[in-house]
């Protein structure tokens, strides 16, 4: 227990200092690559050890989540935004589904497939496919004009899947695979993924035989789905186990990348994603904002920051191309297309991952960020909206609020009139969630510009509706500090309250005009009231 705690005691401060140097500064030279040059991609290798391609499987996989249906379109344009976020293999859709998504393979492959960027990258482009000769030409068909064109075919291994839909024997299974694959080199396809479905749910020594014979037969990328969220990420890491084997007894096996597809149904998805990297797999499978089928998939940008802060020491060196710094945005597009809303507190992309709300959090956020932040918004390309990205709200304490009226050129406030706005500024987040920019300059200008008062509002009640003369029941605290308390009729509520009113303080006028302007959004919303009485 001691060590343990020495561990995590030492290691706080080093993964500070290696967000702050490799994202932070990536970060502020805005579109720049990471520092490091990633290998030249090659379907069945990778020349860096600890390099971990990302597949990106949001036009896929991600297109799969009920009512996510993107065009052609909005599928070219996430496409372009994934190259330059710099993933390395764009699973662009499941060409035999319809003409539609076959045209938007083929015009990807087409078009980002041979866009070479500044640093001479080109994205590989990868089609979907079922183990059927028919689709497996559509795929190669939408495909084959890439500079690196894949085809991802798949086909199940676990004994429910294989007895309840495919209705077929694990031999012939295993038959289906191998021609799959064979075919598929017959065409052309020098980049063939095989996924073996319902991977963690497969007999292991099954699962072995599979994967032992598609690789004979000429597979490049082995991938292992958890296609229903199943695994725990310490079963996961047997994958170390399932490659050493493969690649002690199968000729060809030291010349494939093993990879993961991790389905979220546990929450478990990026957690798996990173157990099976630490397993070997040097490609993960991932979709922006984790959409996918069902509970969705691993997220993109979880297990690339994950490896971005943690890589370098805590998962052995690992790394990815990927540049942070155009997350933001591409999670906002692909939120935005797909009509699939990010929840305020999913992780790097959600709403409120950078910011904070409570009193203490606050105050450690303004003597030092790293207290509550390890990484910084800008470093996924995020822009602060104000400040240190304070939400004020009831529990927020007077060092925020200070902070905040500083910023709002409120910085030279006596004492006292903090002390006086705090107290309003509580009363009112008692009843308004959050308290924008406008709320704190609307309780700024009322004090200055309010007159002292006489006579306060004690309580109100007005009855009103489509029967009867409106009434109004008020309540005011006169100038010696006593209640009293008078009704009114009057044309309409305001009119009633203005009535029992002028009964209480006799000083008799006439409601001439009367508005209320919001000045700040919701129903909690602050208003400003002109009332004009003759
Ligand atoms: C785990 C995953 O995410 S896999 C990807 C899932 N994505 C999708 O299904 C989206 C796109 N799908 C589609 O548009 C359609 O399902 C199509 C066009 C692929 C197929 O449509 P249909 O021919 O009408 O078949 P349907 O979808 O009803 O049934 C699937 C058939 O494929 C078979 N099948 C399922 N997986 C595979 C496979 N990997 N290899 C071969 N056949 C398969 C099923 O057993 C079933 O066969 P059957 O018709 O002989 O019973
Ligand atoms: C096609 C495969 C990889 C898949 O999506 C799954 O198993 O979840």
């Amino acid at each position: 227990m001691a060590s343990r705690t020495a561990c995590f005691g030492s290691a706080r401060p080093l993964t500070t200092r290696v967000c702050r140097r490799s994202l932070v500064t990536r970060a502020s030279a805005g579109s720049a690559r990471p520092q490091r040059k990633r290998p030249e991609y090659i379907p069945n290798r990778i020349d860096d050890p600890n390099y971990v391609r990302v597949f990106d499987t949001t036009l896929r996989d991600g297109e799969q989540s009920p009512g996510a249906t993107l065009t052609s379109k909005e599928k070219m344009e996430i496409a372009k935004q994934l190259q330059k976020l710099g993933v390395d293999v764009i699973e662009a859709g499941f060409p035999i589904a319809s003409p539609d998504d076959f045209e938007a393979v083929r015009s990807i492959a087409m078009e980002v497939g041979n866009n070479v960027d500044a640093d001479g990258y080109v994205p590989a482009i990868c089609g979907l496919s079922r183990s059927r000769e028919a689709d497996l030409e559509r795929a190669w068909d939408a495909v084959r004009h890439a500079r690196h064109p894949r085809v991802h075919v798949f086909l199940a291994t676990s004994p429910i899947h294989m007895e309840h839909k495919l209705r077929m024997t694990p031999d012939q299974v295993i038959r289906q695979a191998v021609e799959s694959v064979k075919h598929l080199r017959s065409l052309g396809c020098k980049d063939i993924e095989f996924s073996p479905e319902d991977a963690t749910r497969s007999h292991p020594t099954f699962l072995y035989e599979v994967l032992a014979e598609v690789i004979k037969a000429g597979a490049t990328t082995l991938n292992i789905p958890d296609t229903t969220g199943w695994s725990l990420p310490h079963e996961f890491q047997v994958l170390r186990g399932l490659i050493t084997d493969l690649r002690a007894n199968v000729h060809g096996a030291n010349d494939v990348i093993f990879s993961t597809h991790c389905q979220n149904d546990l929450g478990l998805s990026t957690a798996n994603s990173l157990a099976g990297a630490m397993g070997g797999a040097r490609q993960v499978e991932c979709t922006i904002n984790g959409i996918g089928e069902r509970a969705g998939n691993a997220s993109l940008e979880e297990i690339v920051m994950a490896i971005a802060l943690r890589g370098e020491r805590q998962l052995g060196g690992l790394w990815t191309g990927i540049n942070p710094v155009h997350i933001a945005v591409t999670s906002k597009m692909v939120c935005d297309y797909s009509g699939m809303p990010v929840q305020p507190h999913k992780a790097i992309v959600g709403a409120n991952a950078f910011a904070h709300e409570s009193g203490i959090h606050q105050d450690g956020m303004l003597k030092s960020r790293d207290t509550y932040e390890i990484m910084t918004p800008e470093s996924i390309g995020l822009a602060r909206a104000s400040g240190v990205g304070l939400v004020l709200g009831k529990h927020s304490g007077r060092h925020a609020l200070s902070t905040r009226l500083a910023e709002l050129g409120y910085g030279d406030l006596p004492a006292e009139r903090v002390a006086e706005l705090f107290r309003r500024f509580k009363d009112l987040a008692d009843k308004k969630k959050d308290i924008a920019d406008e709320d704190l300059l609307a309780l700024v200008q009322d004090g200055v510009h309010q007159p002292e008062a006489v006579w306060a509002l004690g309580d109100l009640q007005v009855v009103c509706g489509s029967m009867g003369l409106p009434t109004a029941t008020v309540k005011l605290i006169g100038p010696d500090g006593l209640p009293r308390v008078a009704a009114g009729m009057g044309t309409g509520p305001v009119d009633a309250a203005y009535k029992a009113i002028d009964s209480l303080v006799r000083v008799p006028a006439r409601l001439v005009d009367y508005s209320m302007n919001g000045v700040t959004e919701g129903i909690e919303a602050l208003a400003v009231t002109r009332v004009i009485q003759a």
